[in-house]
């Protein structure tokens, strides 16, 4: 118990971030209205002021050739579109308008654009009440959607969701630009076989959604491009968020420059128990990723025919061979804690009966915060016990298969969230759950996405070196909150280096491993 509330003062103190706060739908209606009422602002203005920056954004990307095709809802995302019309029309494109009669009823902001455009362009406006309404486009159309936005309050259907199916079917053929959200994505709960608008651009005001970063939604917003419409920083800063964006900004705060007075020492002395035979290729990524990562010393403990190998791959690791030929099986007994700031377990580990009690026995005798990877999650599945076991403050590393072996299946990925975060608060771990946007879910309760990384990454050993990263930050003291969010970022940033360079196609594991360098070197 003392254990875990000297974790919890230690993180307090250690990390002091700045980040990009996700909110809800509610919040972001509170937001609208905290500003509306504190800056002040009329609630037109601000919609305005909204409009303004899609309508800019457009004009930037599709000149006045392109007759812009805008689809309005009845309440106030159709009331941007409206702006967005009116704006456009007076910047001299040509600009159709069809009012979805998504509801009986339109929102003040609604009528008092409509009658605004009326008054400026009676023509250019016409009703969709059906299916049938939908009208032919000319070649170069442009798209936009403006429907519905944070205010959807259940899927979309009937002959609405059949105008999302027609909007889909242009896909291939006309640029669809989205304002605020796709029109039937739902900000916070699962949109799963829901009708939603397929957006190549997403024009969001102020805050990313939770739902853009989920991969059940990969379909639908295309490029988000985050628009400030000057919400008011009091409401952004005093109001709490659960979901987080991490950023450059927020590793910046993190990053520690080293001492100049620095000795091998200073940055600690990490163990990595992995390899296997016919895997050692995995622990010799995560060795050289841990060192890439700054660790001070590094030993691995191996199986007897994993030592040449190490000791040929990677000169500047420390070797320990375990009793087993192929596979490590006593590892606990080369463990004195005081040894070892930190333990990376693992990469090309196998999962031998006899590895698991080994395993079992490291956990109980270690008492600082490791990382937690690959086979020693599948362990851990088999052996669900073991979860209970693990010090506070540790890092595993699931991707989601390993994910759902550990802790069940799901029937979304929101419900899989709240699922991440439920045993990171249980079990007092940090979880990252990897993907396009790799969710690490905090022992507070708080989950964090990280938006560095590409394609070129899903391949063999990407996991082993993030896992040699980790150990090697943790090593170096950085408290575990702050060498995961460094350590995800820093991996998909030296990722996207690499592709950059190499091709995502080209790129191999070992390419992040070289690519790290630049990433300390650029991306801080
Ligand atoms: N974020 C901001 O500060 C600002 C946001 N703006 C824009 O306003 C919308 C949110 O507007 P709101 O009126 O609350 O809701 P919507 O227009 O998104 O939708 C309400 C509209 O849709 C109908 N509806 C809801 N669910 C369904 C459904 N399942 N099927 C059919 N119809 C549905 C409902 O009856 C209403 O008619 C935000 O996204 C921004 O675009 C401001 O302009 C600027 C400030
Ligand atoms: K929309």
């Amino acid at each position: 118990m003392i254990r875990f509330f000297m974790f919890l003062i230690l993180e307090y103190f250690s990390v002091q971030l700045s980040n990009m706060k996700i909110f809800t739908a509610a919040q972001i209606r509170e937001a609208d209205a905290f500003t509306i009422k504190n800056e002040p602002i009329s609630s037109p203005q601000l919609m305005e002021r909204a409009a303004g920056k899609c309508a800019a954004w457009i004009g930037e990307h599709y000149s006045q050739q392109h007759p812009i095709y805008i689809f309005c809802g009845k309440g106030n995302n159709g009331g941007d579109g409206l702006v967005i019309a009116r704006m456009l029309q007076q910047q001299g494109y040509t600009v159709s308008v069809g009012i979805v009669q998504n509801s009986s009823k339109a929102s003040p902001d609604h009528i008092l654009q409509l009658q605004a455009l009326q008054k400026h362009s009676p023509s250019s406006l016409y009703e969709i009440g059906y299916i049938t309404d939908f009208p032919a486009l000319p070649a170069n159309a442009v798209i936009v959607d403006a429907i519905i936005g944070t205010g959807i309050n259940k899927p979309i259907e009937g002959w609405v969701a059949g105008i999302i199916h027609q909007i889909n079917d242009q896909h291939h053929k006309h640029p669809i630009i989205a304002i605020d959200m796709p029109s039937g994505l739902m900000a916070d709960v699962s949109s799963r076989h829901a009708p939603v608008v397929q957006a190549h651009h997403t024009l969001s005001f102020e805050f990313y959604k939770l739902a853009f970063l989920l991969p059940e939604n990969a379909a639908f917003p295309g490029q988000v491009h985050i628009l400030p419409i000057g919400l008011h920083p009091e409401y952004i800063t005093h109001t709490p968020a659960r979901y987080h964006l991490s950023d450059k900004e927020m590793m910046r705060t993190i990053y520690q420059p080293r001492d100049p007075f620095a000795h091998k020492g200073t940055y600690g002395h990490a163990l990595l128990i992995a390899g296997s035979y016919g895997k050692m290729g995995a622990a010799i990524l995560s060795a050289k990723a841990c060192l890439h990562a700054g660790v001070g010393l590094l030993s691995c403990h191996v199986p007897q025919s994993g030592y040449q190998i190490m000791q040929i791959s990677e000169p500047c690791a420390m070797c320990i061979t375990d009793e087993g030929t192929d596979y490590n099986t006593h590892f606990h007994s080369s463990i004195d804690a005081s040894s070892y700031k930190t333990i990376g377990i693992g990469p090309g580990l196998g999962t031998q009966p006899v590895t698991a009690r080994s395993m079992e026995l490291l956990l109980e005798a270690f008492p600082r915060p490791m990382v937690i990877d690959a086979d020693a999650l599948n362990l851990l599945s088999v052996y669900p016990y073991l979860l209970y076991k693990i010090p506070a403050g540790s890092i595993l590393t699931p991707h989601p298969k390993e994910f759902e072996r550990l802790f069940g299946a799901t029937t979304n990925d929101v419900e899989r969230l709240e699922l991440l975060s439920k045993q990171a608060v249980k079990l007092q771990i940090y979880i990252l759950l990897k993907g396009r946007y790799t969710a690490i879910a905090c022992p507070d309760g708080a989950v964090y996405f990280n938006n560095t990384g590409n394609p070129g990454m899903a391949t063999g050993g990407s996991g082993d070196v993030l896992t040699g990263i980790l150990t090697g930050l943790l090593a170096q003291d950085y408290a575990p909150k702050a060498a995961v969010l460094l350590g995800t970022w820093l991996h998909g940033f030296a990722g996207d280096l690499a592709a950059a360079h190499l091709s995502q196609e080209a790129m191999t594991a070992s390419d992040i491993i070289s690519y790290l360098g630049k990433a300390f070197q650029e991306g801080l």
